[in-house]
């Protein structure tokens, strides 16, 4: 049994460009991710977070090491879920077909699951667009699409790649709690990649800055805001202890040069 929800160990991996030469992304990198925990992987462009995603969600096959992913609390085994930037919705599909569509992939939709699609929809104030085609939709209510669609295949754990990016502030604060509440719902366990040190510590119960040529773990960051309540994205960013994380996590970044750091 895991002592984590996803535990990567030893991991080790590397590009062979056309030329030959072989750019070493990881060597023997360790993290890990516990049961509703939300961790946030801050680093600078190119410092291989997308790559760590695609090995993590097995679109790429590491080199070495070990991706080992825990059991649900009954014994089922675990599932991870990726969601990009890009909503990548269909456009000739209904918002509820789309919303279906992660488990389409997997085996045939049933009433049971439309019935929970609409559910989870109206969970996020889309019930009254089920029917409707995504041009017709705002960006955040797009988004919004998006992450049902990846909650709806019931996974442990949920990749979140700068989902936020291309949102306005007020709808990106939205969707943050959303994804709060998420850890505190279901369990579910979040690794987020973002560029926004701000919405890495709002989030987050940890950051991990990753830096150098092999990519390292440079900082390790407990996140622990003095709130009032339940701590949300507007209640964590008036935390006091907020600009203090902020500080460190942007020294951190600008110390951890991918070109020059860790080669
Ligand atoms: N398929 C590939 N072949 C060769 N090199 C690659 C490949 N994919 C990524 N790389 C290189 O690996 C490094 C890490 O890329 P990656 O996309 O993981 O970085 P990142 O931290 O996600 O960057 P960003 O913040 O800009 O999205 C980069 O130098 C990139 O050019």
């Amino acid at each position: 049994m895991l002592e984590n929800l996803l535990e990567v160990n030893n991991l080790s991996h590397a590009f062979i460009k056309a030329n030959g030469e072989e750019i070493r992304i990881f060597r023997n990198l360790n993290f890990h991710v516990g049961q509703a925990e939300i961790v946030a992987i801050v680093g600078r462009s190119g410092a291989g977070k997308s790559t760590l995603f695609n090995l993590i969600s097995g679109l790429l096959t590491p080199s070495a090491g070990k991706i080992s992913l825990g059991a649900r609390p009954d014994g089922r085994p675990g599932s991870i879920a990726y969601m990009l930037q890009k909503d990548l919705l269909l456009p000739w599909r209904t918002i509820l077909e789309n919303a279906v569509l992660g488990i389409e992939l997997q085996r045939p939709v049933t009433d049971a699951d439309r019935t929970r699609a609409l559910a989870m929809l109206a969970r996020y104030g889309l019930e009254s667009v089920a029917n409707a085609y995504p041009h017709s939709l705002s960006g955040g209510m797009k988004q919004r699409v998006a992450l049902t669609r990846t909650l709806l295949s019931d996974p442990t754990v949920v990749l979140l790649d700068e989902p936020f990016s291309a949102l306005d502030y007020e709808t990106r604060l939205m969707l943050e709690n959303d994804v709060i509440s998420l850890t505190r719902t279901d369990r579910t366990s979040i690794i987020l990649v973002t560029h926004d040190i701000d919405e890495a510590i709002a989030m987050s119960n940890r950051i991990v800055v990753l830096g150098g040529r092999p990519a390292k773990i440079t900082r390790e960051e407990h996140i622990v805001l003095s709130v009032e309540g339940d701590r949300d994205a507007v209640t964590a960013r008036g935390a006091r202890e907020f600009p203090v994380y902020h500080k460190e996590i942007w020294n951190a970044l600008r110390a951890s040069d991918v070109a020059h750091a860790g080669v």
